[in-house]
């Protein structure tokens, strides 16, 4: 990913940052149309089936631990920017260790929030963009539901890096605070609800751009394949509110 702060080489500032969260959000929008495109088939969510044997909870959480087990021994967790969701008793890796650049203060690996990221996911977000019904495709529909769920902890969690660039462009601001573990002032800092506007008027216009049907004639036919009002919606609710959380968790540990 050549916009990623550890890949790229460039200086580490606010407006990179940034330009890596705007790429970013075409990867949420595409995850969440391919999403769409299969009825909510609940039984992949439901623990008490027994759909897997010998394994207690729901199918979507199978397909989710054992897709993180073959990801981790290809090397996928070495990358600072990559949380798993279930961290727990993880392979390790298998393949030559690529030196990922140390951007972030050593205390970053210990913020992982996608316990929080995935109960929005299922049980506020997925209701709201999907139809209902059950078509039989769990395994596709797992695929979906894990590739919206990785881009969306990899942007949520990118708030280390936004953090640092904060913090290294003004110390003398956020040092007092951290030091006082002064969260709400610290959160007062780091938000710019001028650009949280922007965010949210430029992921609907994704949605519907990314969103509508594509015919060969002028005719649009105007129905779109995620509502952009959800979409903005999540951001405003969900994705920005987690963002600046890690941030915010993220400063308190920067002084350790
Ligand atoms: C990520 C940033 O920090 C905050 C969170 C934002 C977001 O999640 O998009 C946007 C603006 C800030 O309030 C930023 O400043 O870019």
């Amino acid at each position: 990913d050549s916009n990623s702060v550890s890949h790229s080489g460039n200086a580490l500032n606010l407006e990179s940052v940034r330009d890596s969260l705007i790429r970013q959000e075409d990867t949420i929008v595409f995850s969440l149309i391919e999403r769409a495109r299969y009825p909510v088939n609940s039984r992949l969510y439901n623990q008490t089936l027994g759909l897997v044997p010998g394994f207690s909870r729901s199918l979507v959480h199978f397909i989710v631990k054992e897709t993180e087990a073959i990801q981790a021994k290809a090397g996928r967790y070495e990358n600072p920017e990559e949380n798993p969701f279930f961290p727990n008793g993880l392979p390790p890796s298998v393949v030559p260790t690529h030196k990922y650049p140390q951007v972030l203060h050593p205390a970053a690996a210990s913020i992982n929030i996608n316990e929080h990221i995935w109960d929005m996911y299922f049980n506020q977000l997925l209701p709201l963009f999907v139809a209902e019904g059950d078509d039989g495709n769990y395994a596709s529909t797992a695929a979906s539901d894990l590739n919206c769920l990785q881009a969306l902890s990899r942007r949520i969690h990118y708030g280390k890096y936004v953090a640092e660039v904060k913090f290294r462009e003004a110390p003398q601001d956020y040092e007092p605070l951290i030091r006082a573990k002064d969260r709400d002032a610290l959160m007062n800092l780091l938000t710019f609800k001028n650009v949280e506007e922007m965010v949210k008027k430029r992921v609907a216009k994704k949605a519907t751009v990314f969103g509508q049907e594509v015919t060969l004639g002028n005719n649009s036919s105007g129905n779109y394949k995620i509502d952009p009002l959800i979409v903005s919606h999540l951001y405003a609710e969900w994705v920005m509110p987690l963002t600046k959380l890690v941030e915010v968790e993220y400063l308190l540990r920067r002084l350790d």
